[in-house]
């Protein structure tokens, strides 16, 4: 069609509506192993979409395996997706019910691929850990993200980030569902086994008011503030989301 944001032949496409009663229990499921080491954290950027914190993913240092993936992948980058107001931001929803932002730990297939770029175009190229952020308490780990970001405010910015380990934004409950989707920003390839969290992680009110005081444009350009940085909602078609819990 002509909006941008359909893929024309798309047939799995994120992020979705999950309906929780839709969902079919998985017994074979396994849990999901996370080992990162926060030494590969290279640095901050804002890229005009989100700001991503990007990984050195030269080596299997910090990697997930285990859940719904064949084998292990590697962690390139994390980033955020949020809203103007706390009633919206989320990019999946669950029974219909938006949260006010969602974290994407994004991941390749270094095994079968011999980089990020070739296996965003491979069906099993991609594992994304999907996280929603409620709000609630103050989130410490996150804070010293938070405490970053005015030095990216602008897209272009960049700045160095080290000895950070993002498990700490990860919940210790192992409930996950798990479908096959997309990226959802361009290129919007067929490539992401998803991976979503149950439970969400809680910030505080300053922690999500921090994301809406970046900007969408560059420095000098007129300010745009960067909110509402979520895909629509896109047809589940033939697919069956999974459950690892009952
Ligand atoms: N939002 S997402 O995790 O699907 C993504 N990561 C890279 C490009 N798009
Ligand atoms: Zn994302």
């Amino acid at each position: 069609s002509s909006s941008p944001l359909t893929i024309p032949g798309g047939t799995r496409q994120s992020p979705i509506n999950i309906q929780w009663r839709d969902s079919v229990y998985d017994p074979f499921l396994k849990p999901l192993k996370i080992s990162y080491d926060p030494t590969t954290c290279l640095h901050i950027w804002n890229n005009g979409y989100s700001f991503l914190v990007e990984f050195d993913d030269s080596t299997d240092k910090s990697i997930i395996v285990g859940g719904p993936l064949e084998n292990q992948y590697r962690l390139k980058q994390f980033h955020f997706h949020w809203g103007a107001i706390n009633d919206w931001g989320s990019e999946h929803t669950v029974d219909s019910k938006f949260y006010p932002a969602e974290l994407h730990l994004v991941h390749w297939n270094a095994v079968d691929y011999p980089s990020f770029e070739d296996a965003v175009m491979e069906g099993n190229g991609l594992a994304v850990i999907g996280v929603f952020l409620k709000l609630g308490a103050r989130h410490e780990g996150l804070q010293t993200l938070v405490d970053a970001l005015p030095a990216v405010r602008h897209k272009d910015t960049v700045i160095e980030f080290d000895e950070f380990d993002p498990s700490c934004l990860i919940p210790s409950c192992p409930d996950y569902w798990t479908y096959a989707g997309s990226l959802t920003t361009p290129p919007l390839t067929e490539s992401v086994t998803w991976i979503i969290k149950k439970k969400p992680i809680e910030v505080d009110e300053d922690q999500l008011e921090a994301f809406r005081t970046l900007l969408f444009t560059s420095d000098g350009e007129e300010e745009r503030r960067m909110v509402d940085n979520f895909r629509p909602l896109q047809p589940l078609m033939n697919r069956t989301v999974r459950s690892s819990f009952q």
